[in-house]
């Protein structure tokens, strides 16, 4: 049944076969969005990642057979902020429940277009969810009961009315890992990247905070270990919270692992390069001391930059295209395309070019899928994604279906992998809309400028040339007699 499937695991760091704790159930936990902005291309790639490793999941395995989680931060002082510049004029909480409505709202918008499966693609009414979306404020309460797991332990503590992370109290636990393991760093490395303004509560410089206290404009809830004064999580313990409840509890009597260390581990958790270290490194250590267990998910993944001119792109270097933005212009498959034309771990290195370049890809596959409804992989393709995601390998398989004259194949595979969504006329339609004339108009001109050159009846040549350069078209006649058009940006 499973082939080998073999992912590249950050925690080993190489590539392993992939061993499910129970095939019936494999489970994926992915960092989702903090909600205060327009995700930008960026953000996507994760998503789109994830996505095709759910949907090959879901092949390997069976679709009842994965479950997924991507959750989405809704409580972050980001959030606070935009609430504040944004709604001055309306109760905090209030302001602060417009800006994450608004932009998840957007957010989805957004990644359904890039071809992405939403929970509502596939879940059913009276099964267990197979996608689920959690949002972290509805898991204050799982929350406070890790960090009460943590007090009792020693391995966290309060002070000026925060609760901490004790790194130095984790290094004498038995059972758990110790604290930098993850991200190969040295508790040196760790110090001296942490002395940076040091808040005054923290025994350590290393701590981290797991609760704080809300000030007047700031959501609040009551406070775990008997702390009076409401307060709010820290980022990190969200995704523990949020894991362990929909992929540990949830199927705590579906779980068929032998070793009991093992009980509160999932499989696979993802997220980009950039949360290596302190969020997942800070999620290892929260959940494991919590449950006294020595990993929190077997299989780390992480996707590799989306990079302007050599540089990670992301909102404080202002070097940004949102994907609201990109959609005004490209067609969200030619993003999916792009994206999934580099592998995972790989940088890309975001131009006009690649997106053109994709664009005249799905072009041809469109014409040649037309209007087919069948989805399916082929063997050969998931062979290519069961090789940690191989996706140019994937492309190569695509383009020779394509040379093999497999139109039908390929179509299937290209819908069961997010693409061919619009249907072969609505990409037409909606091309000729984006070009501004229709190709057939253009086509019928130039055709009948070659025959009035053929018959060397030069002025009906040179008006049908004036019409065309009306039109905006610009042709180009080639050295083997063809002509060729397009549309001047
Ligand atoms: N340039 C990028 N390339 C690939 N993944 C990215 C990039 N920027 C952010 N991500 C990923 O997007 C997801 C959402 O992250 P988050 O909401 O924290 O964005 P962010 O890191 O704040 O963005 P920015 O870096 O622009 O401030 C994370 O998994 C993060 O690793
Ligand atoms: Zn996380």
């Amino acid at each position: 049944m499973a082939p080998n499937l073999r992912l590249y695991n950050t925690l080993t760091r190489s590539k392993d076969v992939f061993v499910p704790i129970d095939p019936k159930n494999v489970r994926l936990y992915v960092c989702g969005p903090t909600v205060y902005d327009y995700a930008h291309i960026g953000n996507a790639r994760p998503i789109i990642v994830f996505d095709l490793l759910f949907r090959l999941l879901r092949h390997v395995y069976g679709a009842d057979a994965v479950t997924y989680v991507r959750n989405i931060t809704d409580v972050d002082d980001k959030i606070n902020a935009r609430a504040a510049q944004d709604y001055p004029g309306l109760p905090h909480n209030e302001a602060i429940r417009e800006v994450t409505r608004k932009t998840e709202g957007q957010f989805h918008a957004d990644i359904r277009a890039l071809g992405v499966l939403m929970p509502e693609d596939v879940n059913e009414a009276g099964r267990p969810p197979r996608f689920v979306e959690p949002r972290a404020t509805e898991h204050i309460d799982e929350m406070r009961m890790i960090i009460e797991r943590l007090l009792a332990r020693g391995a966290a503590y309060v002070a000026e009315e925060h609760v901490l992370f004790s790194v130095a109290a984790m290094q004498t636990l038995p059972n758990v890992p110790k604290y930098g393991a993850f991200s190969k760093r040295s508790l040196d490395e760790l110090l001296s990247g942490a002395r940076v303004d040091v808040a005054p509560y923290k025994r350590d410089p290393m701590d981290f905070v797991l609760w704080k206290p809300s000030g007047p404009k700031d959501p609040a809830w009551p406070s775990p270990a008997g702390i009076a004064t409401p307060g709010r999580p820290g980022w990190h313990i969200e995704c523990s919270a949020m894991s362990w409840k929909h992929l540990v509890k949830a199927f705590e009597t579906r779980l068929s692992c032998s070793d009991p260390s093992e009980r509160e581990t999932f499989d696979i958790h993802g997220g980009g390069i950039d949360l290596v270290f302190p969020h997942h490194e800070n999620e290892i250590a929260q959940s494991c001391c919590a449950f006294d267990m020595p990993r929190m998910a077997n299989v780390w993944m992480h996707n590799g930059f989306l990079q302007v001119e050599g540089e990670k792109m992301s909102k404080s270097l202002g070097n940004f295209f949102t994907i609201h933005d990109l959609l005004k212009d490209w067609p969200g498959e030619v993003l999916r395309f792009n994206m999934l034309r580099t592998h995972y771990r790989q940088p890309i290195d975001w131009t006009a070019k690649g997106l053109e370049e994709s664009e005249k890809v799905l072009d041809r596959w469109y014409e040649l899928a037309g209007e087919g409804t069948s989805a399916g992989l082929s063997e050969q393709v998931v062979e290519a994604l069961s090789d940690d995601l191989n996706t140019p390998r994937m492309l190569a398989e695509l383009h020779a279906l394509d040379g093999q004259g497999a139109h039908e194949e390929l179509g299937a595979n290209l819908r069961a992998l997010g693409f061919l969504a619009e249907g072969a006329a609505a990409w037409e339609a909606r091309k000729r809309a984006s070009l501004g004339v229709d190709p057939a108009v253009v086509e019928g001109l130039i055709a009948a400028r070659k025959d009035a050159r053929a018959s060397k009846n030069w002025p009906e040549s040179d008006r049908i040339r004036d019409e065309l350069a009306k039109l905006n078209v610009v042709v180009k006649d080639n050295k083997d007699g063809t002509t060729t058009w397009e549309v001047a940006r």
